[in-house]
C-alpha cells in the first residue's frame, strides 16, 4: 500500500505519433515511477512498448513502461490524452469532431470510474473543443481538466523572438492566446525580453509587417510539417512532458494552457498556474482593446462550434447519455 502510494503514473491514451513521442520524452527526462500506455490497435500498442522499452535500458532509466488498459489508465496521477481520429480527405471539422468525441466518450466510459484526484491533459484535436467535453464526460473539477493550447503555438513564437533579439529562448517572455488553431492571437502587449518590453528590446523589428510574419508562421507552422512528415511529434512531445512535469512536481509554472473561461462560455488559452492540482488559477493579463476583440472573436468561433456539436450530439443517443451524466 505504502509503495502504491508513492507510484506515480502517466497514462498516455493514443499511442500513435504524439503518444509514442511524449512516452520517449518522459523515458529520456524520468519524473515519473511509470508510463501506461493505452491503444485499440494491440498490434502497434506492443510493439511501441517494446521499441520504448528498448530505450531504457542503457543504465540510467528511472522509469518504467507498460501497456495497460483505460480502466488502468483511469487511475493513474496524469492521463494525457492524445487518442484521435484523424481527418480524411474532404472531411468537415465537425464531422471529425464527432468522431473524436465519440472516441473521448468510450475513453471516459472505459475508464470509468476515473480517479478524483486524475489531471486530464488533452492534447488531441480540436484541443479547446475536445477539453470543454472531456469537462463534462469526465465530471472531474473543472481545475483538473486541461487541454496544451496554445503552448506549442508560444513556444514556437519565443523560439522565433529569441533568435531574433539573440537571446536564450528562456529570456522571452510572449504569449499566443486563444484558440490553438486559426482565431489564435499574439499578446504583443504584454511581450517582454527579461523585464524590458519587446516594443523596446526590439524597437527596430516591431513593425506591423514582422508581427504578421511571425503570426503566420506561428499559425501555420503545424500545417506545413504535417505537410512534409504527416504529422508533428517532437514539439508537441516536449511540451507535454515539460506539462506533466509541473504538475508532478507542483512548480506552479504560468503558462498559456486551455482551460475553461467561466465569463466566454468556452475552453481557450489563456495564462495560468499549474501545480499538482491542476490549474490552480489564472494569471490575470492585461490585453490592449484589439487584443481584447481578437479574444472576444476567437471565443465567439468556438462557443459556434461547441453549440454546433451540442446539436449533433443530441442526435446520438449514447453521446447524449453520456453528457448527461455529469450535467
Ligand atoms: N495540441 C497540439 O498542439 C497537437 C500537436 C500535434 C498533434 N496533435 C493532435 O494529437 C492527436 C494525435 O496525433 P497523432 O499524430 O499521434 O495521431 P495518430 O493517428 O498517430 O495516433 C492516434 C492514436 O490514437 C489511438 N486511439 C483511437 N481511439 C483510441 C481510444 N479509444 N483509446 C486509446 N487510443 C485510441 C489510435 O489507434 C491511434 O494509434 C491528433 O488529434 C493531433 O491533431 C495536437
Amino acid at each position: 500500500m505504502a509503495e502504491q502510494r508513492l507510484k506515480t503514473s502517466i497514462a498516455i491514451l493514443g499511442s500513435g505519433d504524439v503518444g509514442a513521442t511524449l512516452a520517449y520524452t518522459l523515458l529520456q527526462n524520468p519524473i515519473c515511477s511509470e508510463v501506461i500506455l493505452v491503444d485499440p490497435k494491440r498490434e502497434l500498442l506492443e510493439a511501441q512498448v517494446r521499441d520504448l522499452g528498448d530505450a531504457t535500458y542503457g543504465g540510467r532509466a528511472a522509469t518504467k513502461i507498460r501497456a495497460g488498459t483505460h480502466q488502468e489508465a483511469g487511475q493513474a496521477d496524469i492521463v494525457v490524452i492524445t487518442a484521435g481520429a484523424k481527418q480524411k480527405p474532404d472531411e468537415s471539422r465537425l464531422s471529425l469532431l464527432r468522431r473524436n468525441l465519440q472516441i473521448l466518450s468510450s475513453i471516459f466510459t472505459s475508464m470509468s470510474p476515473i480517479s478524483p484526484h486524475a489531471i486530464l491533459l488533452l492534447v488531441a484535436n480540436p484541443v479547446d473543443i475536445l477539453t470543454y467535453f472531456a469537462r463534462k464526460l469526465s465530471g472531474l473539477p473543472e481545475s483538473q481538466v486541461l487541454g496544451t493550447g496554445t503552448s506549442l503555438d508560444s513556444a514556437r513564437l519565443r523560439g522565433i523572438l529569441a533568435q531574433k533579439a539573440q537571446v536564450s529562448p528562456s529570456s522571452i517572455d510572449a504569449y499566443v492566446l486563444g484558440e490553438h488553431g486559426e482565431s489564435q492571437f499574439v499578446a504583443w502587449s504584454n511581450a517582454s525580453i527579461g523585464s524590458t518590453p519587446l516594443r523596446l528590446a526590439l524597437s527596430q523589428h516591431l513593425t506591423d509587417e514582422f508581427k504578421t510574419d511571425i503570426e503566420t508562421h506561428t499559425r501555420g507552422a503545424a500545417g506545413a510539417i504535417i505537410a512534409a512528415k504527416g504529422c508533428t511529434a517532437y514539439g508537441i512531445g516536449n511540451v507535454a512532458a515539460s506539462i506533466c512535469k509541473y504538475i508532478l512536481f507542483d512548480s506552479r509554472t504560468v503558462r498559456p494552457l486551455s482551460f475553461y473561461q467561466t465569463s466566454l462560455g468556452c475552453c481557450l488559452s489563456m495564462p495560468a498556474v499549474i501545480g499538482r492540482k491542476g490549474i490552480l488559477r489564472a494569471m490575470p493579463i492585461q490585453l490592449d482593446g484589439d487584443e481584447q476583440k481578437l479574444l472576444e472573436v476567437c471565443a465567439e468561433g468556438l462557443r459556434a462550434v461547441i453549440e454546433g456539436a451540442e446539436k449533433e450530439l443530441k442526435a446520438d443517443d449514447e453521446l447524449r447519455h453520456a453528457l448527461e451524466k455529469h450535467a
